[in-house]
């Protein structure tokens, strides 16, 4: 058997979004993410996927370069390349990272996601090799099937006039009815019994009046709030007293660890993020002052799947839960976060998936929820097979687009609707 990597393809490339809303304004009706293929000696192919931004591929094409003559067994080998790839400055603004709303850019940060679809795709072309699955190459499943949340956006009915874009049969959700018909359709369709809401997009009030519908509507089921960090403590504490009673969990209702701290230490409602803790170096302060109870893991910022049972193993020495957050990601991504949250013994919450909401897809067969929940597969590698002709046209769109929507900006693409609209300082309210 060679494992020797002799090719690594990337493949750019532009996929529906619905429009979405969250509190730096709405999905782009196209979002970019990158498909990473490696190719050994012996013609095995693995694939990854990441995210898909100019400030990605900058890093993913040197990257790909020296990943050749490699072993695709070496995974510890992939973050030495990582800190041999340098990150132009002026990508690492001193911002949230709207691709994922996970804290503060950093040049590690931007590394790390480059790596993760490079281990994703080296795990898939190695579990082909041997015969097993990632999970296996991971030190097998403790569970055969993961468990999602739905997912639920406020959102339009359709992109703004004009725009050119995919339509979905979803409507609109704007209001408690809406949110509560949402959940409806996503309970109907996919099973799931746990509802997460995207907030931070109307007055908490409002948002406190869907979860309110929501509890009624659902009675018993777990339910989270996430405006990703828009409130300050204060409005975070009255969110918490008027709600808590029905929440699974509170998710950045301030931005940062000294506020977080704050909010939990006066109230009883558990806090989850992906936002305060969003890599190694950030879990000591959070956790000596209690400022999080649950943290979200995410394979593509986290680097990699390893990495994020090594996060697992840290959550579980603190006591602190475990629960895994996504942005827009197709299949790979999805078989990916399956593989690895079976292997974590500590995953007590539902994981979520943007999942249902991309109607487009780089394989040939889709991944499917079955009662909430995503089948772990035992096939070699990730179990799923890239679709070339699929892959294909979502790269030429990438190549036919001007550069407009390749990097993803949620407070551009809200000016169309909007156009004073600027992001919204913090806290918002
Ligand atoms: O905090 C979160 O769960 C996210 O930021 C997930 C996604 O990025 C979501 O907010 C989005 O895409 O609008
Ligand atoms: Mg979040």
């Amino acid at each position: 058997m060679n494992l020797t990597i002799t090719d690594v393809r990337l493949t750019p490339i532009l996929v529906a979004d619905p429009p979405l809303l969250n509190t730096q304004g709405v999905h782009q009706p196209y979002t970019p993410r990158l498909i990473v293929e490696v190719v050994t000696a012996d013609g095995i192919t693995g694939v990854g996927e990441t995210y898909g931004d100019t400030k990605y591929l900058e890093l993913a094409r040197p990257f790909a370069e020296k990943l050749k003559g490699r072993q695709v067994s070496d995974l510890n080998g992939l973050f030495a390349i990582a800190d041999e790839v340098s990150v132009d400055s002026s990508r690492v603004e001193n911002q949230v990272d709207v691709g994922g709303l996970r804290g503060v850019q950093t040049a590690d940060k931007l590394r790390l996601s480059v790596v993760s679809g490079f281990e994703v795709a080296c795990l898939d072309a190695l579990g082909k090799a041997l015969g097993l699955p990632v999970h296996a190459l991971l030190g097998g499943k403790v569970r055969d099937a993961v468990e999602y949340s739905a997912y639920l956006f406020y959102r339009w009915a359709d992109h703004p006039d004009g725009v050119a874009c995919e339509k979905d049969d979803w409507g609109a959700a704007l209001d408690p009815p809406g949110v509560v018909e949402q959940a409806r359709l996503f309970k109907e369709r996919y099973g799931f019994t746990s509802f997460k809401l995207k907030g931070g997009v109307f007055p908490p009030d409002e948002e406190i009046a869907a979860v309110r519908a929501l509890a009624q509507a659902f009675p018993g089921h777990p339910l989270r709030l996430d405006p990703n960090g828009a409130w300050s403590v204060e409005t975070s504490l009255k969110v918490a007293q008027e709600v808590g009673d029905v929440l699974e969990y509170l998710e950045d209702p301030a931005l940062g660890t000294p506020a977080m701290a704050e909010v939990s230490a006066a109230t009883g409602v558990p806090l989850a993020t992906n936002m305060c803790v969003t890599t190694f170096a950030e879990i000591k302060e959070a956790f000596t002052r209690d400022a999080v109870q649950v943290v979200l893991s995410d394979h593509h910022y986290w680097g990699g799947l390893r990495n994020t049972q090594q996060l697992a193993a840290i959550c579980r020495t603190f006591g602190v839960g475990v629960s895994m957050h996504s942005n827009t990601h197709l299949g790979i991504s999805l078989a990916a976060m399956t593989h690895v949250a079976a292997t974590v013994p500590n995953l007590h919450h539902a994981c979520d998936s943007h999942y249902p909401w991309q109607s487009e897809d780089v394989l040939s067969a889709r991944l499917t929820f079955d009662g909430g929940k995503v089948a772990v597969s035992d096939a070699p590698g990730l179990g799923v097979e890239l679709d070339r002709a699929k892959l294909g046209f979502l790269h030429q769109r990438w190549l036919d687009d001007d550069g407009s929507l390749r990097e993803r900006d949620d407070a551009a693409a809200m000016r169309v609707a909007e156009p004073g609209w600027v992001t919204p300082a913090v806290p918002r309210w």
